[in-house]
């Protein structure tokens, strides 16, 4: 076995790359970083598709906002080339189930309703966070009720999901109102969504961090080394991978998704203690999936205000946003759909055919019958993959928020980071960023001034 080092990490997301920089900066520098895949970045993860790269993870940061974000310096320095995102058009580009656009003053009040119970959903949290001793809480769905108002018709259904699917990755039945309104991403980093379209990938932004502290081939960054188990105790850890190699350090930082948590591949030894396995078993891992569809030529309309489309569905969630890439990649003759959780779930089972023959007959009612075969589909798996077992996290109704200080604190040497430690942006890149540094900076702490952070 290689000689024992201070900090293993395991994964090389963005979180566990920019824990591993923390710690390299702070003169902690016999580091291991151990990663499953073949690359650096996790979801934040390109493929190539139609001669094009497509974002199959995270493809917008935010900008705008009040408060800085790192990731747009990060693109900035990097001359990211990225295409603002339009989504105020809605209203003159919504479909009905059977085809044909719903009249524009009729959305735009289905918009309004929208916006008035966001707003209700807004001040509720702001209610129920008032009161720090109550862990009082209530579904999305649950506000809604309050407000006697629940979206039921498709328009009604496709503008909520839009407001809040879109963002969870789960039904508003699903999510916790206190702990997911107001929009942290939104209201402090900024509205402006800048899609990526670069041949680099938001995975350069990963690439970036590492090339300021690992050499190339630096023998600290192990790629294709699957961890299976993670045996602690007071003086420290043991890690074996999937290869059969093993190693040791003091501390370790898991980076893994809340996915591969709850799975069962990693084995932790002793088993962790209930308190941490009730937290990671009761929190929600959601699916986001977006479909990318070639076509042999353009049949949607291009222009200003047309690259956003919904599709009204009777079924909440069916193929509900469409997006062109015209702006991006002008000629691609893409479009890419978005699904979320049970549906994402349902589409990952089926056949990429089965998919391909839903999608169209959806495209069909929206745009006539004569409208080309796809020449490809790209539909990407992230559940069932047991590197993620998931997109990203959504924080269910009634989840405390001692529970959530649960999920995030260490086991002994064990420590946690990823953006489903971030209570403030869980499920954004920005949520892993801030949680690597901060989990590092912890390790930091507990190693060079012996002030370590316990349950
Ligand atoms: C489809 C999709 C769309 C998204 N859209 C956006 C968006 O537009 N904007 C935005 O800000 N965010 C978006 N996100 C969220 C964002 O991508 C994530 O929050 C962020 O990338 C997570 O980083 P992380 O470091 O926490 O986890 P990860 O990126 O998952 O990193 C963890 C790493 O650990 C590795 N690993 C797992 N198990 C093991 C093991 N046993 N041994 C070794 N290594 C292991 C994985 O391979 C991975 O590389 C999206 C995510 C998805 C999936």
């Amino acid at each position: 076995a290689p000689p024992p080092s201070s900090v293993i990490v395991v994964g090389a997301g963005l979180s566990g790359i920019a824990a591993a920089k923390t710690l390299h900066d702070a003169g902690i520098k016999d580091i291991v970083i151990l990663e499953a895949t073949p690359k650096i970045g996790g979801r934040l993860s390109k493929v190539a598709f139609a001669g094009k790269t497509m974002e199959v993870g995270a493809c917008w940061y935010f900008g705008g906002g009040p408060q800085h974000n790192p990731l747009v310096d990060i693109a900035n320095s990097l001359k990211l080339n990225t295409y603002p995102t339009n989504f105020g058009n809605l209203s003159s580009n919504t479909y009905k189930q059977q085809g044909g656009l719903y009249p524009k003053a009729e959305v735009d009040a289905a918009l309004g309703a929208g916006a008035a119970r966001a707003q209700f959903c807004t001040n509720l949290s702001t209610t129920l966070n008032s009161n720090p001793r109550s862990d009082q809480d209530v579904s999305v769905m649950g506000a809604y009720l309050l407000y006697k108002q629940v979206p039921a018709t498709p328009l009604e259904m496709v503008v909520d999901y839009f407001n809040n699917d879109y963002i969870d990755a789960q039904a508003p039945q699903l999510t916790s109102v206190k702990h997911k309104y107001p929009r942290h991403e939104l209201v402090d980093h900024g509205v402006n969504f800048n899609y990526v379209k670069d041949p680099r990938g938001f995975e350069s932004m990963a690439y970036h961090i590492a090339d300021q502290f690992l050499k190339k081939g630096d023998p600290r960054l192990k790629l294709n080394k699957v961890v299976r188990e993670i045996s602690y105790s007071k003086k420290g850890v043991t890690v074996k991978t999937e290869d059969g190699s093993v190693f040791e350090a003091k501390f370790a930082i898991l980076s893994a998704s809340l996915g591969v948590l709850q799975s069962n591949l990693i084995s932790f030894k002793p088993e962790f203690p209930m308190w941490k396995r009730v937290a990671i078993s009761d929190f929600s891992m959601a699916t986001y999936t977006k479909i990318f569809i070639k076509f042999p030529h353009k049949f949607w309309p291009t222009g200003p205000g047309t690259e956003v489309f919904f599709y009204a569905h009777q079924h909440h969630g069916y193929y509900p946003i469409w997006k062109h890439l015209e702006n991006e990649y002008p000629g691609s003759n893409i479009l890419f759909v978005t699904v979320t959780g049970d549906e994402s779930i349902r589409i990952e089972k089926q056949s990429d055919e089965a998919t391909k023959a839903e999608a169209m007959e959806v495209l069909k009612k929206m745009f006539g019958n004569n409208i080309p075969n796809p020449d490809a589909i790209l539909v990407p798996r992230w559940w069932t993959n047991r590197f993620f077992k998931g997109s990203y996290v959504n924080w269910p109704p009634r989840y405390s928020h001692e529970q959530f200080q649960h999920l995030q604190a260490p086991v002994g040497p064990v420590y946690f980071t990823g953006e489903h430690t971030s209570e403030k942006y869980m499920g954004f890149a920005t949520g892993a960023y801030f949680s690597g540094i901060e989990s590092a900076n912890d390790v930091i702490k507990c190693l060079n001034r012996k002030i370590c952070r316990a349950h």
